[in-house]
């Protein structure tokens, strides 16, 4: 069976709840086929209910990140618990701004991803090297190292809601999207490395995302790629683009 291609909107910290109406009509006005394409959306967590409230069945809605408690004195932070009962079924974890600014290490990261699947949701989980990397070679190493954190915690079952971002640094809202190329070479070695650490099951039905100055103008030519299984799109899931980028996978 093939991977479902994914599309998925990181709104990370902008929302209104004009903008909130706006983007969630336009979702429910669009249409695709559900058996090609998941769409998830991830809005801030204070707007987690009204977009749930107000989108479609056929869009799935995600958290930015949740704590690895169910309950208790973690001032600010965000239960599974609250998704369950939102009725939000994903959350996006490690991504490089959680990693980054607020200084998620690698084994926080995976034991997020480890508790998240436990409580039933499903994984965006995030990995990507920072131009410096990348500009050392490597970025193989970092990539593999934010997976190894991760496939150490987890059964071979669990990879099933899991979804791996490849996101590099270097692309996130700069403008400087990877080529699809460049994507598709970290793409093909994120898969080779589930392959050989987890298994040929979990190589072939992991889904992929890439993540990084995704836009209109380039999704066609990214999606052309045989690794790449979606999109992270951040920028851009905030604007018309979003749903351009949907109909150009369906056409
Ligand atoms: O970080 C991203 C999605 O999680 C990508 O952001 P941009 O699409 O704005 O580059």
């Amino acid at each position: 069976m093939g991977r479902k291609f994914l599309v998925g909107g990181n709104w990370k910290m902008n929302a209104s709840k004009q903008l909130v109406n706006t983007l969630v009509s336009n979702l429910n006005a669009a249409e695709w086929n559900t058996d090609e394409i998941e769409v998830v959306i991830a809005p801030p967590a204070p707007y987690l209910d009204l977009v749930r409230s107000l989108a479609k069945p056929e869009v799935y809605v995600s958290a930015q990140n949740i704590y690895f408690e169910k309950k208790g004195a973690f001032t600010g932070e965000i239960s599974s618990e609250f998704l369950k009962d939102l009725g939000i079924t994903w959350t996006i974890l490690g991504h490089s701004e959680r990693r980054e600014i607020f200084k998620e290490s690698d084994e926080v990261t995976a034991k997020k991803v480890a508790y998240a699947l436990g409580e039933g949701l499903s994984v965006i989980a995030c990995v990507g090297e920072k131009l410096e990397e990348r500009e050392a070679n490597q970025t193989a190493a970092v990539v593999f190292r934010q997976l190894a954190a991760i496939a150490t915690v987890l059964k071979p079952e669990d990879w099933t809601h899991v979804v791996v971002a490849y996101e590099p640094v270097w692309a996130i809202g700069t403008g400087k999207v990877a080529s699809p190329q460049q994507a598709q070479d970290v793409h093909a070695e994120i898969r080779t490395w589930l392959r050989d650490n987890v298994s040929e099951a979990v190589a072939e039905q992991t889904r992929i995302l890439y993540g990084g100055s995704v836009s209109a103008k380039n999704s066609a030519d990214l999606q052309t790629q045989i690794d790449i299984d979606g999109f992270l799109i951040g920028g851009a899931s905030l604007t018309g683009d979003f749903i351009t980028i949907i109909n150009t996978r369906s056409a």
